[in-house]
């Protein structure tokens, strides 16, 4: 089972620019979460922190009690061990095949013959559909492809946490949506902790169990799905709407006296209803139950009265209903 993830007042900050200060949040034993929040906002930073790479000033990163910003060195390095990374681009090798990319991190990491390591490789191509492909170079698949290759990797080596940073980036919609269902099956396959950033408002809107959003240095809010895909909070709803209405700007944030221009002249034109929130992905026929699905049902049902209206209403109806949501 993946391990659960605690961050407290965490600030980063490189010389005297602040990207983002006192982030507190938890993300969930074997739940999958989503981070989203315009460019530059600081969500690869966020990531980098997790695993001990970056060192912000202030804050603390829990793992199985070991402090990623403050511990010892040593015991960084091994809990960096229970960690999958899968970067924007895959991050593979432009002279390995595909095999020996996936087999990389097992040939640096463990002692295992190379028998076994084959097996495993060839365990995780399958998982993520590249049975076939593990001759090939990376210049010669597609993108689509070497995310999935990227992912294969970070698998290798049974993460209890994985990190997915813009796995759609560059992706056309189809295969945005084919990716979003590998997440889901893959959670339902190993129970590990996910959290993926994305801009992507599909994958926002049906993979994740609890969903953040950082902006203009801070986080806006973390929690579960419902909570923001029923938000009124401008900037939110601006975001999971993608339009250009709203606080977010083309460089971030914008002044108030285009805020307040843009509000007189769309009064009206655009009213801000509650919107629907679509049912979140299952895993695909033949996959096992995802045990993060039930231990979150469990969970949010027992926040309910802490949440606002909307989310409590969306939350009971996804309970309730027949098809989708998680089957009790
Ligand atoms: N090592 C570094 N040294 C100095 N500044 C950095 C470093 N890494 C990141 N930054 C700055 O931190 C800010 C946040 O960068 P980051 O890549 O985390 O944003 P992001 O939210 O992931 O953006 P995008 O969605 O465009 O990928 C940027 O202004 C970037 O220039």
């Amino acid at each position: 089972m993946g391990i659960e993830v605690v961050v407290e007042g965490l600030t980063k900050s490189f010389g005297k620019q602040n990207i983002w200060q006192d982030v507190t949040l938890t993300l969930p034993a074997g739940e999958v979460s989503v981070m989203l929040g315009p460019s530059g906002t600081g969500k690869t930073v966020f990531l980098k922190s997790l695993i001990g790479l970056l060192k912000p000033e202030h804050g603390r990163v829990l793992i199985n009690g070991v402090d990623m910003v403050n511990g010892s060195e040593k015991d960084i390095y091994e809990t960096r061990k229970l960690f999958g990374l899968m970067f924007q681009d895959g991050a593979l090798f432009g002279s390995m095949n595909l095999f020996d990319n996936v087999a990389f991190p097992l040939r640096e990491h463990s002692r295992k013959k190379e028998s076994e390591i084959r097996r495993i490789v060839m365990e995780r191509m399958e998982m993520v559909g590249l049975v076939g492909a593990e001759g090939k170079l990376p210049g010669e698949i597609s993108g689509g492809m070497r995310k999935r290759a990227g992912l294969a990797r970070a698998l290798v080596l049974d993460p209890q946490i994985v990190l997915c940073d813009e796995p759609d980036s560059g992706l056309d919609p189809v295969r945005t949506a084919y990716l979003s269902q590998l997440l889901i099956d893959l959670n339902a396959q190993i129970d590990a902790t996910m959290l993926i950033v994305t801009h992507n408002l599909d994958i926002a809107a049906t993979v994740p169990d609890n969903m953040g959003m950082l902006f203009l240095r801070n986080l806006v809010t973390f929690g579960p799905r419902e909570v923001l895909l029923t938000s009124s909070e401008p900037v939110i709803a601006q975001f999971l709407g993608g339009r250009r209405e709203g606080p977010i700007g083309m460089s971030e944030e914008k002044d108030a006296a285009t805020l307040a221009m843009e509000q007189t002249n769309s009064r009206g034109l655009r009213p801000d209803g509650p919107r629907t929130v679509v049912p979140q992905l299952e895993p695909s026929p033949g996959m096992p139950v995802r045990q993060g699905a039930l231990r979150r049902r469990e969970r949010v049902l027992g926040m309910l009265g802490q949440l606002p209206d909307a989310a409590r209403t969306a939350i009971t109806q996804s309970y309730s209903a027949p098809a989708g949501g998680v089957r009790p």
